[in-house]
């Protein structure tokens, strides 16, 4: 069975909605490793929505799993990567106007850049993930730039408007799962993954870790939501 890395980005989201210091993410990701997160998951988008450059440098310094970087193939992210040193990094596409990461990345279109990148930052001793869908030309494109492990978008499959296209998606998955290990990369999933539609998932063979976030937060914030009212009830009602 795979391992949880937590994403705490929308931890950052609802700070980020008053700019102010809470919620703290780092702190979410300590709450997450006690209670059983295998790895913890950022992303420091290059609009800087939700995560920002100090949370990745305080989550590197207490992250006591391991800490897998999400961010784009640019410039100036490989800079802020080669100095924190995750524990891994994922390249995903970014698009600034995006509610969230829409497809995988095109590793074939831009073979020689990603190329680059994975070599560089793979050389500062940081391995690196892809996140793509499980095309069998992506699949092959990751294997030539070396990459080491993939992350094969779940997006398509957690949206599957009925039962016949997801088990079409879970298929498709499951093959890319199979492809991509048959070459020597390690596998990862994840996006949209959510209570109700992980354990087919879970159940792929040769699947390491899903990186979940938003329905962990989303599900926090409800079963959390009693208890913080209670205790403000003590501060306003004495
Ligand atoms: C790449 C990915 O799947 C994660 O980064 C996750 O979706 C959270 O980030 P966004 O919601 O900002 O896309
Ligand atoms: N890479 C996927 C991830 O980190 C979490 O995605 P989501 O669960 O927030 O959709």
């Amino acid at each position: 069975m795979p391992t949880l890395g937590v994403n705490i980005d929308h931890i950052a989201t609802i700070r980020q909605a008053r700019r102010t210091v809470e919620p703290d993410p780092v702190a979410a990701a300590v709450l997450a490793e006690l209670a059983g997160a295998d790895g913890i998951t950022a992303h420091l988008r290059e609009d800087r929505r939700h995560i920002q450059e100090r949370d990745v440098r305080l989550l590197r310094q207490t992250v006591r799993t391991h800490l897998n970087l999400e961010m784009a193939a640019t410039d100036e992210m490989v800079a802020i990567a080669l100095d924190i040193k995750p524990d891994y990094v994922t390249l995903v596409p970014e698009k600034r106007e995006e509610v969230t990461t829409e497809g995988g990345l095109d590793i074939v279109g831009q073979i020689d850049r990603i190329g680059q990148v994975v070599d560089k930052l793979q050389s500062a001793g940081i391995p690196v993930s892809l996140f793509i869908d499980a095309e069998p030309a992506q699949i092959e494109a990751s294997v030539k730039v070396q990459a080491k492990f993939l992350e094969l978008h779940t997006g398509r499959y957690a949206e599957a408007k009925d039962e016949t296209s997801r088990e079409e998606e879970l298929a498709f998955l499951s093959k890319g799962c199979e492809q991509a290990i048959n070459a020597g990369l390690r596998v990862n999933a994840g996006h949209g993954l959510t209570y109700w539609n992980v354990y087919s998932v879970a159940n792929l063979p040769g699947m390491e870790e899903l990186n979940i976030g938003h329905t962990i937060v989303s599900r926090s914030a409800l079963v959390g939501m009693e208890r913080a009212v209670r205790e403000m009830v003590r501060f306003v009602v004495s």
